[in-house]
């Protein structure tokens, strides 16, 4: 079974379509990221998922269940990164822990959550005294004190340090060690490839390419550039086989500053959402 299947997901506000025909299917610990531009109708796919919006149409299974129908039990396998913080904040990162920590039946230990979100030392800070990356790694931690079979974070990252970010992909990566299935919106490219088995791109409510950062939206074939200087100047070139070119060029004599560069994910996600002529 799929954690998520989806198939022809729509919703519009008013006259306005957020998503238009969605289809997607996660497995079972798998991390998917969602990328999209601002408005693409990530957060509304997401929160219909979630159970926390009405669809206009389409069918939606979220650990077997649909969402619009789902009771207590499937809530307590959820797991929800909002990108909205937290506002308990007269009580400290431990009593904000802890009280969570009562909702679920079978929560990980407090100590050990805010070990994982590297919150040990801020145990006893009020929330109104945190920094904006702080007050996040609380809310990462409300996310995950339940053990959740599936975890959905929204833009998680938003606000923290390069090192901190590092320490928050680390414990993505034990999460997904752990067998729990992840679904990630973002906006940091780095990010979907450093994490994600497979992503989708949604622009305008639809699904515009999906793959592994590996292949998505035919990177892999895609065409790399060789540079290099030689007696007559810089040269570059674009070439399916960049290898051949590299070797034809070493039998021709000496070379200097020879590069070869593959499409990144940003190159093909900024074609795919047609922000590049
Ligand atoms: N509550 C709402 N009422 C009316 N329109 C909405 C509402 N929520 C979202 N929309 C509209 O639906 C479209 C999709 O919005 P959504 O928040 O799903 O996009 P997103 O991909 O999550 O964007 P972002 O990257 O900015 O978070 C946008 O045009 C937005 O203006």
């Amino acid at each position: 079974m799929n954690a998520i299947e989806v198939r022809g997901l729509r919703k519009s506000y008013g006259g306005n379509t957020a998503v238009a025909g969605v289809d997607l299917a996660v497995g079972e610990g798998e991390v998917f990221a969602l990328l999209g531009p601002n408005g693409a109708g990530k957060t509304t796919t997401t929160e219909i998922l979630e159970g926390y919006r009405d669809r206009d149409g389409g069918e939606v299974r979220v650990l077997g269940v649909d969402p619009a129908a789902a009771d207590r039990r499937w809530r307590a396998e959820i797991g929800i990164v909002l990108q909205t913080a937290n506002d308990a904040a007269d009580l400290t990162v431990r009593e904000t822990v802890r009280q969570f920590f009562g909702y679920y039946p079978d929560p990980r230990g407090v100590e050990e959550v805010l070990a994982l979100c590297g919150l040990t030392e801020k145990a006893n800070a009020r929330i109104s005294s945190l920094s904006g990356g702080q007050r996040r790694r609380v809310d990462v931690a409300l996310g995950i004190i339940g053990r959740p079979r599936l975890l959905f974070l929204d833009e998680p990252t938003t606000g923290f340090d390069p090192e901190v970010r590092r320490q928050f992909w680390d414990l993505v990566r034990s999460l997904a060690a752990e067998g729990t299935t992840i679904l990630l919106t973002t906006h940091y490219l780095d990010e979907a490839e450093a994490l994600a088995d497979r992503l989708a791109v949604i622009a305008a409510g639809r699904i515009v390419a999906e793959g592994t950062p590996r292949t998505v939206g035919g990177r892999d074939r895609a065409p790399a550039t060789v540079s290099w200087v030689d007696a007559g100047g810089p040269h570059e070139l674009r070439t399916t086989d960049p290898v051949r070119t590299v070797v034809e060029l070493s039998a021709r004599g000496p070379v200097h500053e020879l590069q070869v560069r593959r499409p990144s994910l940003e190159d093909i996600y900024l074609d795919l959402i047609g922000a590049r002529a």
